[in-house]
């Protein structure tokens, strides 16, 4: 918090990357996992590991991503092993996104963003994924919210899925692809932060680090956008550091790449888990132009 107000996202996420580097470890605790981890296939067990997973990565990474489809599976108790682990990830200092890529008409996107950043939620952590193929208009209601409580948006706009390509390489009747689409109206959203000086701006989007040549050949322009740039596909998807310089040419600094069942495979021992990590990361180290100051 400061003087005007609560510390921008885009703020806190590059002295987050500055400090650690650039990566991201997605906290999914697939069921596959839980029985490779010795836990019960229940919430529990997604507490239990999640828990450790927070604890094994503090002041290893940055940044962590929890998965909310794999706390939701399991109703109640699920959501509230969620909201357990975004409490850890605040105590531990990790800037938690929560990936719960939630969309709907501007009415109900407000209950949504009362529920994943409004000011006193226990499911909100320092920012959320969101959809925006109900419009991008309609995901004002949220984002305004999150600029007010300091706490930011990536918008899918290029997933790391290729059934992603039906909708998000569409065209409209004046050749403009969908994902330029996003890319434009995120590059809108962060004008006035980037004019007051902040490094990134509050609204990212989300960009496979799997999808090659897309960006360009649906004439997106990434360096533009001015907000983080979330890069699922690291790892178990195929994609490594060669991959994400190609992708995100001319954005390197603002990319946010993830990593989840690569390095979650590592455990439970807390520090093959955390060495996992730091492995990931150092093979990172570049994209950024250089060392993070935890390696000074
Ligand atoms: O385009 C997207 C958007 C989100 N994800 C999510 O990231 C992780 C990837 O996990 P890995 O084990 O590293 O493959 C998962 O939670 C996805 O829902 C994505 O993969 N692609």
């Amino acid at each position: 918090m400061t003087a005007a107000g609560p510390e921008p996202f885009g703020r806190r996420l590059t002295a987050a990357m500055d400090r650690y580097g650039p990566l991201c470890v997605g906290i999914d605790p697939h069921t596959s996992l839980l029985a490779r981890w010795g836990l019960p296939e229940d919430a529990s067990g997604v507490r239990e590991f999640s828990l450790r997973t927070v604890e094994a990565l503090t002041g290893v990474v940055g940044v962590v991503k929890p998965q909310a489809a794999f706390f939701e599976q399991f109703g109640s108790a699920g959501v509230a092993a969620l909201e357990e682990t975004v409490a850890a990830c605040r105590a531990a200092g990790l800037v938690c996104v929560v990936d719960a890529k939630r969309g709907d008409i501007g009415s109900t996107m407000a209950g949504y963003a009362q529920a994943f950043v409004g000011k006193d939620s226990a499911l909100a952590g320092d920012a959320v994924t969101v959809t925006p193929y109900l419009g991008f208009g309609s995901l004002d209601p949220l984002i305004a919210d999150a600029r007010s409580t300091g706490r930011g948006v990536f918008v899918l706009a290029l997933t790391s899925n290729p059934e992603g390509a039906q909708v998000q390489h569409a065209r409209d009747r004046d050749g403009m692809s969908v994902a330029a689409q996003i890319a434009a109206s995120a590059a809108a959203a962060n004008a006035d932060e980037l004019a007051a000086g902040e490094p990134l701006g509050s609204v990212g989007l989300v960009v496979g680090a799997t999808v090659g040549s897309a960006p360009r050949d649906l004439g997106m322009d990434l360096a533009a956008v001015g907000g983080p740039m979330l890069a699922p596909g690291l790892g178990a998807q195929g994609a490594g550091i060669t991959e994400i310089r190609s992708v995100f040419a001319g954005a390197e600094r603002a990319v946010l790449p993830s990593s989840s069942r690569e390095i979650l495979s590592a455990g439970p021992d807390r520090e093959n888990l955390a060495d996992a990590a730091r492995r990931v990361q150092a093979g990172l180290q570049d994209l950024r132009g250089g060392r993070c100051d935890q390696q000074l």
